[in-house]
């Protein structure tokens, strides 16, 4: 029998041995896991047997295994300058969804581009009037001879169908969640709800099953969630409103158009003093120049939500929060954070263009599963949590990413009419992807500050009640951090805000991921940087509060937000120890976690329970079963269904080979840079699934999916998975 989950303690860190010969950390040489090596050029001597147990390996990039875990292996050697996986999996995604686009610019070497994924679907589908009625009560096929599906249930289940899968203990999660299945007789489950019956005139019916006790237990806690407790789920009707131009956005239009008068306004009156501003001062427009521009926006405008009317939001070391993560980041996996503890969760990142033209695939990547809907479980402070309206308080926000301000307005004004389920909607000037910055997306609103402001101030004006909030990095360029200028104006306001009175631009909150563009995922997050624009962020707060309209009275975190712009830190987060230091030396509100999350979604639960997790392979096995199950409720769980589970299940496999189990480290803490030398695992299972080679893990979503159709196809996004193992 496997232990289970150990509590660790800290091993001492000991100190180096600076004989050892080990390549520099960098993760665009990552590499390792159990049985599949790529090491980079400068290779260390790691699969010698083992190095005294005082060598600190963590201080070279190597993870410290002990050496009765390492193993020997032949390594492949892979090009030095090759893309990280990292890199990669941010980055393929996008590139995925935009249906093959080619990025024109830098080859990508070690990335598999153009990723397909096959098909997922019976030999012969089911007609639709057969889908969910009993084998006698289907309704006529309106194609009749004609219809191209199966009429006959006996014949489409006997052989059209593949056979009923025989894993997740033989039941159907979506039946046994819910009582009912949304995939009737399509359901690769349909055993575990469905029988024969025999009628009145002795024949023998099939019958499809549904549980009365189970659908009551199942109703979702928030009023406008769907049976399955789904929410910001945006109408059909909506939907082509929007792709046929027929919604309007007039709160955006309106901004838009007074943001571009005052632009101009402001241009003019700066340029009638233009001699002065030759020689690169910046002055104020007159009196009367300043009160046109405030008319203006009164007769063009509604007056923006106050703060103090907009949903309130909270940050604070008890709310650690998950990224945003494209592909990554969808329901099920955010499902099975939020169960480890999670506190804060964001959707993938969407495109403005896509969601104001209705795009289906866009603003599916909204919707939100009723457990993201609670609010932080711990507030301090008792009359923070008395104020709190289980309705609204959502613990989900949409991230979406734009180029232009009227984009970002337009389509917070679409997500703040379509999906009011939304805690906040980010705007992401971080995301590193060629196609986006090119387009000038993501990180290369980093270089326009003025623009930037314009957004938020203009998406805080349309949004209504929901807060805007903005996830940066610290520059664009290497060793050219612009984020402090940054933050200052996001909280304050610029010149053009200072002269039309304008207050401040109202960002709710700030995070801010530690490297720059140019860095990507190579070297360490700056945590020291991070620290400093915490430090300036507390600063700024203070002087915010004198100019906002915050209510001072009795006690301002009764106020949303208490008035302050709330400041998370983001970068290389794996353990509750990083996260401790962060919030308690760096000074930041809260801290957020991608890849950490998706190596061990358990981090969360570190974090709560503020110690080392020891998670046994049975244990994590059971997280897999569980995303499987909430795959399966997500997408469905008929061929399609097992088939997109077992896509994102892989997805998320190609992360979750990467967890070193802290029981074979000799010391701690963990690293998520350090690369680990080839090494095995506690016993067997352990070992699959520390394997980097994608055809383990297609073994993994076997053992809940059955077997893999001839169909189906997976690449991994990094090649350096492809390989096989040896040795
Ligand atoms: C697979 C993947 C997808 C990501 N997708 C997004 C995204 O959609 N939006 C975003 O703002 N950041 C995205 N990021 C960046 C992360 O949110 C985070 O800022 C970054 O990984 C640094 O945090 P970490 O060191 O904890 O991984 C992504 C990162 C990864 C690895």
């Amino acid at each position: 029998m496997e232990p289970e989950t150990t509590k660790v303690q800290a091993p001492e860190a000991s100190v180096a041995a600076p004989d050892m010969e080990v390549p520099k950390r960098d993760a665009a040489n990552d590499f390792g896991a159990a049985g599949v090596d790529e090491p980079p050029a400068k290779k260390a001597r790691l699969d010698e047997p083992s190095k005294p147990a005082h060598v600190d390996m963590r201080d070279r990039g190597i993870a410290p295994i002990k050496a009765e875990y390492r193993i020997q292996i032949t390594p492949k050697p892979r090009p030095a300058e090759e893309t990280s996986p990292d890199d990669a999996a941010e980055a393929a995604p996008r590139d995925d969804r935009d249906g093959g686009k080619k990025d024109k610019g830098k080859k990508k070497k070690g990335q598999n581009t153009n990723r397909s994924y096959g098909t997922s679907k019976d030999a012969k589908g089911l007609c639709s009037t057969r889908m969910f009625a009993n084998e006698f009560a289907a309704g006529e096929c309106q194609f009749g001879e004609k219809c191209r599906f199966e009429h006959d249930l006996r014949v489409y289940l006997k052989d059209h169908k593949r056979e009923d899968l025989t894993t997740l203990n033989n039941i159907c999660p979506v039946y046994e969640a819910l009582g009912k299945c949304s995939s009737g007789w399509k359901c690769r489950m349909v055993g575990s709800h469905s029988t024969e019956r025999e009628t009145e005139d002795g024949k023998k019916e099939l019958i499809l099953l549904e549980d009365a006790e189970r659908m009551e237990k199942a109703r979702p806690r928030v009023a406008n969630a769907t049976p399955d407790g789904i929410v910001n789920i945006i109408s059909n009707q909506d939907k082509i409103a929007l792709t046929r131009k027929r919604e309007d956005t007039p709160r955006a239009d309106a901004y838009t158009t007074w943001a571009t008068q005052v632009s101009a306004e402001l241009e003019k009156a700066i340029h009638q003093r233009s001699t002065v501003r030759e020689k690169g001062e910046l002055v104020e427009p007159n009196e009367q120049a300043k009160i046109d521009m405030q008319e203006n926006r009164a007769q063009f405008l509604e007056p923006p939500f106050m703060p103090s009317e907009k949903r309130r939001i909270y940050f604070g070391p008890e709310t650690p929060v998950l990224a945003p993560l494209t592909t990554q980041g969808n329901m099920p996996f955010r499902r099975l954070c939020g169960d480890l503890g999670a506190q804060f969760t964001y959707s993938e990142m969407a495109m403005s263009m896509p969601l104001i033209q209705g795009s289906k695939s866009e603003w599916t990547l909204l919707k939100a599963h009723d457990s993201e809907m609670a609010p932080p479980t711990v507030i301090p402070g008792d009359n923070i949590v008395q104020g709190y309206d289980n309705s609204k308080d959502f613990k989900f926000g949409a991230q979406i990413a734009a180029n232009k301000p009227w984009q970002a307005l337009k389509a917070t004004e679409v997500l703040s009419k379509f999906t009011p389920n939304l805690r906040v909607i980010d705007l992401n000037c971080g995301c590193p992807i060629e196609l986006v910055f090119r387009d000038g997306a993501g990180s290369a609103l980093l270089d326009h500050h003025s623009k930037l402001e314009k957004m938020i101030r203009g998406m805080n004006a349309v949004s209504q009640e929901i807060p805007i909030t903005v996830k940066i990095r610290m520059g664009t360029k290497d060793n050219q951090p612009t984020a402090q200028k940054l933050v200052e104006r996001m909280v304050l306001g610029g010149y053009e805000s200072s002269v039309l009175d304008l207050g401040p631009p109202g960002a709710a909150a700030i995070t801010l991921h530690g490297r720059s563009r140019q860095q990507r995922y190579t070297r360490q997050a700056d945590w020291g940087y991070i620290s400093e624009c915490a430090a300036l962020i507390k600063r700024l707060n203070k002087k915010q509060d004198a100019l906002s309209d915050t209510i001072r009275e009795p006690d301002a975190r009764h106020m949303p937000n208490g008035g302050k712009t709330y400041f998370v830190g983001n970068g290389d987060c794996y353990s509750h120890t990083d996260y401790d230091d962060h919030v308690n030396n760096a000074g930041v509100d809260s801290v957020m976690v991608a890849r950490g999350a998706l190596i061990k979604p358990w981090i969360f639960e570190e974090i709560q329970t503020g110690q080392y997790l020891d998670k046994s392979a049975t244990e994590r096995l059971a997280y897999i079963e569980k995303f499987a199950k909430y795959g399966l409720q997500a997408w469905g769980s008929d061929e399609h269904g097992v088939g997109t589970t077992r896509r994102f299940l892989l997805e998320w496999l190609s992360f979750a080979y990467r967890y070193v189990p802290i029981g074979l480290l000799e010391y701690l803490p963990p690293n998520i840079q350090d690369r680990p030398p080839a090494w095995r695992g506690r016993n067997e299972l352990e070992t699959l699934m520390g394997s980097g080679n994608y055809k383990d893990w297609i073994k993994i979503t076997e053992m809940f999916l059955g077997p893999a159709p001839d169909t189906f196809k997976f690449e991994p996004k990094h090649k350096s998975n492809s390989y096989e193992a040896e040795g």
